[in-house]
């Protein structure tokens, strides 16, 4: 069992009003389209709940398709008139200017983020340098977008790299205002303006910042229609008039993306689910595997795609390495995240609390072994709010759905390893490829399990790190396309070849 912060739910709740006051405003947000606050055509609004209260921490209004329609129309007489013509140096100036902005108030951004996703604040804080760092790194990228030529006796070939236009943003809840960024900054560096909505439990911190920074972009090269995904993302991804979508999330939603974008054969990126192995080799310290174990695992509360959900241990050292694993898990902190040393926050809602304890259930009934957690807890805000206790599982087969699907709560798959190829089989024997790692002093071994891994993106001795211009992204159903880096770029550009015919001495 996790060790516990302040758990006096009473005293927590009065906390998180008082500083939701200080953050947000009375009534509902509005959506932001065409530079402008609008409630949309519809009045439905909706709640976000604040999940380590439970308590309602914002209204906002639910976008229909005619919102969607207007806002890409703006964000279409944007590009036009205004985004594709500015130059690199001041779309570069721009984001410098957003990243400033960011910077100054990260502190509040970082405290919006707890409040709306539950996670602790000593992670928050990081999300937001992060967002700083990515918008910074293409503000550097606006300036190196460039084509080539390809001699070819009298043709003469060259290439320019240019934006698709319009571009469609969907956003999950995990990272609610670093993945807003890590798909607006590329898309605006490239030069084309944008629809995005956030999830509609987390869409506290993106429109604050709207709010914060709207003086800084041209009207219509950000706009932001908040709802649900099928009434208000559904119409976006499909929309005729946008030719790129960039989503992430589920793989099953990403799916319908793709099958909406092919009906105008408009360019995705995609970066959906994963089932991550954490390779620990033979060599490996038990103490020093099992510190990155935890962090591999339990970062952001277990609610990240790349998450190291299968731990590979030799059987070597299982059983050292096992109480070393668990006696860590012991030291995270679970309770308010607002508290600087609190480890683990809430699951952000009560349908995610839900299905984690759904595979929970089903591990039970194949009869594994519940080595820590496996349950929600019952001390006073943890159960009123969305927590679920840092859990290990063991004695699961590898093809177990527990042990192939993504659960994307803070629940631990241990699986032991003897023969390498059956190890590598196993690892690879899941439809993602989103991420996976290694601990390792053997050079020779990291570099075998990163060729032999499917997988994206693989880590060395540490775990979900991903500084700015570090590809992102998956193989097999992980997705396509890669995030965070100058091939962000391309994918936001469209290459487009002039060929001269130059004449027959040339
Ligand atoms: N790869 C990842 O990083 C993530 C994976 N997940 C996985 O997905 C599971 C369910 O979480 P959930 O939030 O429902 O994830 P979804 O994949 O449903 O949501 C991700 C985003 O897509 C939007 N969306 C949903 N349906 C559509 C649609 N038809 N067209 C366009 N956009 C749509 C959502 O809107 P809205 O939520 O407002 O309805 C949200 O903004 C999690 O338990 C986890 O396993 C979730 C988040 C991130
Ligand atoms: C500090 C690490 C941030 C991870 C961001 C990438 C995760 C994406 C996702 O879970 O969807």
């Amino acid at each position: 069992m996790a060790s516990h912060t302040e758990t006096d739910s009473a005293r927590i709740k009065d906390r998180h009003a008082a500083l939701a006051d200080s953050l947000l405003p009375s009534g509902p947000l509005k959506h932001f389209v065409g530079g402008e606050w609008i409630t949309g055509s519809g009045d439905n609004t909706f709640e976000s709940i604040n999940p380590t209260t439970g308590e309602a921490l914002v209204r906002v209004y639910e976008g229909t398709k005619e919102d969607i329609d207007r806002a890409v129309n703006a964000a279409w007489e944007a590009y036009e008139q205004r985004w594709a013509g500015a130059t690199p140096a001041e779309r570069q100036q721009v984001l410098h200017m957003l990243a400033d902005r960011l910077e100054a108030r990260a502190e509040d951004f970082a405290r919006l983020e707890v409040l709306d996703n539950g996670k602790p604040i000593i992670e928050a804080r990081e999300d937001i340098e992060l967002a700083v760092d990515h918008l910074r790194y293409f503000a550097g990228a606006a300036r190196n977008i460039e084509g080539k030529t390809v001699p070819n006796g009298e043709l003469h070939v060259q290439t320019r790299r240019e934006p698709y236009g319009v571009v469609g943003q969907i956003v999950p809840w995990n990272f609610p205002l670093l993945l807003a960024i890590w798909k607006l900054a590329p898309a605006l560096a490239a030069g084309n303006t944008v629809v995005l909505k956030p999830a509609e439990q987390t869409p506290a911190s993106l429109l604050t910042y709207m709010r914060e920074v709207e003086d800084m972009l041209p009207d219509g090269v950000v706009n932001v229609v908040t709802g649900s995904g099928p009434a208000t993302g559904a119409p976006l991804v499909s929309h005729e008039r946008v030719p790129k979508v960039a989503f992430t999330g589920s793989t099953e939603v990403g799916q319908g993306v793709m099958k909406a974008a092919a009906n105008t054969i408009s360019d995705i990126t995609l970066e959906l689910g994963g089932k991550s192995p954490l390779i620990v080799a033979p060599d490996a310290a038990p103490t020093d595997a099992a510190e990155i174990a935890v962090d591999a695992m339990f970062f952001n509360s277990g609610e990240c795609c790349s998450a190291g959900t299968r731990l590979f241990v030799h059987e070597s050292s299982a059983d050292e390495f096992v109480d070393a694993f668990l006696d860590a898990i012991g030291q995270l902190r679970m309770g308010d995240p607002l508290n600087e040393a609190t480890d683990i926050g809430p699951q952000v809602s009560r349908t995610e609390v839900e299905k984690t304890l759904h595979y929970i259930g089903l591990a039970r009934d194949s009869d594994a072994d519940i080595l820590r957690g496996g349950g929600t807890a019952e001390e006073g805000i943890l159960a009123e709010g969305c927590f679920v206790e840092p859990t290990v599982i063991a004695d699961i087969d590898a093809d177990n759905t527990v042990a192939t699907q993504e659960i994307f709560g803070p629940v631990e798959v241990l699986l032991e390893w003897d023969d390498y190829d059956e190890m590598v089989a196993r690892a690879n024997n899941v439809d993602y490829g989103l991420a996976a790692g290694v601990v390792t002093d053997d050079l020779s071994f990291a570099h075998r399990i990163a060729a032999d891994i499917k997988a994206g993106n693989i880590w060395v001795n540490t775990f979900n790190r991903l500084p700015a211009g570090q590809p992102f992204g998956g193989y097999k159903q992980s997705g396509i396309g890669r995030e965070g880096a100058m091939e962000t770029l391309w994918e936001y550009t469209q290459t487009k070849s002039i060929t001269m015919d130059l004449g027959e001495n040339q």
